[in-house]
C-alpha cells in the first residue's frame, strides 16, 4: 500500500515518521506501532538498542521492488536512520524501511541512483515469508554517523561498518553500490 509519489522534490524538514522517534527504545516504539506496508513487511521490536528489524510477511521474487520510498524527505544532517542519495544528499525514509538492518550478504538493495521518484527497495535475490531483510550499508553510505561492528554472521562479514570509504576498492566490487559510492570511490582511489 504505497502512495502515488508527488512529482515535486521531497523537502528537508523533520522526519514524520514516528516509530523511530523513540530511538532505540522498542517498548515505546511498538506501543504505538502502525505498519507503514500492511501484508509486505512488519517491524519485528525486540528489546535493547537498535536490536529490531524488518521482517517479511510475504515471499518477494528476486529482483521484485518490496517498496518505493515515496514517503522520503531530505535530510540535513547525516544521522543513523538517514540513507545517502547522493554526494551531499541525505533523506529519511519516514517508513518501517528504516528498519532494514546492514548485512553483508544482503537479501535486498536500496536504487537511489534516479530521480527521487524512481528510489525503491529491491529483492537482490528470492525472499521468503518471515525473513529478516537486509541491505549493505555501504551501497548507499560513504562514512556513516554512527559506525558499528557487524552482527550479520555472514561467511564474508567485513566486520566493522563505517561506510565504503573504509572499504577496498576490491571488496566494494564484489557488491551492488549506488552510482555516487561508485564515484566516491574512484575519486578517492584516484588520490
Ligand atoms: C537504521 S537502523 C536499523 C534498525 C535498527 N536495528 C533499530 O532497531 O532501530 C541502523 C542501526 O541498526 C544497527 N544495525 C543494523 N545492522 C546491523 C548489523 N548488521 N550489526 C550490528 N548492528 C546493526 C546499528 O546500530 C545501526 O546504527
Amino acid at each position: 500500500m504505497t502512495a502515488t509519489l508527488s512529482s515535486a522534490a521531497p523537502s528537508a524538514k523533520a522526519s514524520t515518521y514516528s516509530a523511530h522517534l523513540t530511538n532505540g527504545d522498542p517498548s515505546k516504539a511498538s506501543a504505538a506501532y502502525k505498519p507503514t506496508h500492511p501484508g509486505r513487511f512488519q517491524v519485528k521490536f525486540q528489546p535493547g538498542s537498535y536490536n529490531s528489524c524488518l521482517v517479511t510477511q510475504r515471499r518477494f521474487a528476486k529482483d521484485e521492488t518490496l517498496a518505493m520510498m515515496d514517503s522520503a524527505e531530505y535530510s540535513n544532517e547525516k544521522r543513523y536512520s538517514t540513507v545517502q542519495v547522493g554526494k551531499d544528499r541525505h533523506i529519511e525514509l519516514n517508513s518501517d524501511l528504516l528498519y532494514i538492518n546492514h548485512s553483508c550478504e544482503p537479501s535486498v538493495r536500496f536504487e537511489v541512483d534516479g530521480p527521487h521518484d524512481t528510489w525503491k527497495a529491491v529483492a537482490e535475490r528470492d525472499i521468503e515469508a518471515g525473513e529478516a531483510l537486509s541491505f549493505f550499508y555501504p551501497s548507499t553510505e560513504w562514512s556513516m554517523s554512527q559506525p558499528f561492528p557487524c552482527n550479520c554472521g555472514s561467511k564474508s562479514c567485513l566486520d566493522r561498518i563505517s561506510g565504503a570509504k573504509d572499504i577496498p576498492a576490491q571488496t566494494l566490487r564484489k557488491y551492488f553500490v549506488n552510482k555516487h559510492i561508485q564515484e566516491l570511490k574512484d575519486e578517492q582511489s584516484a588520490v
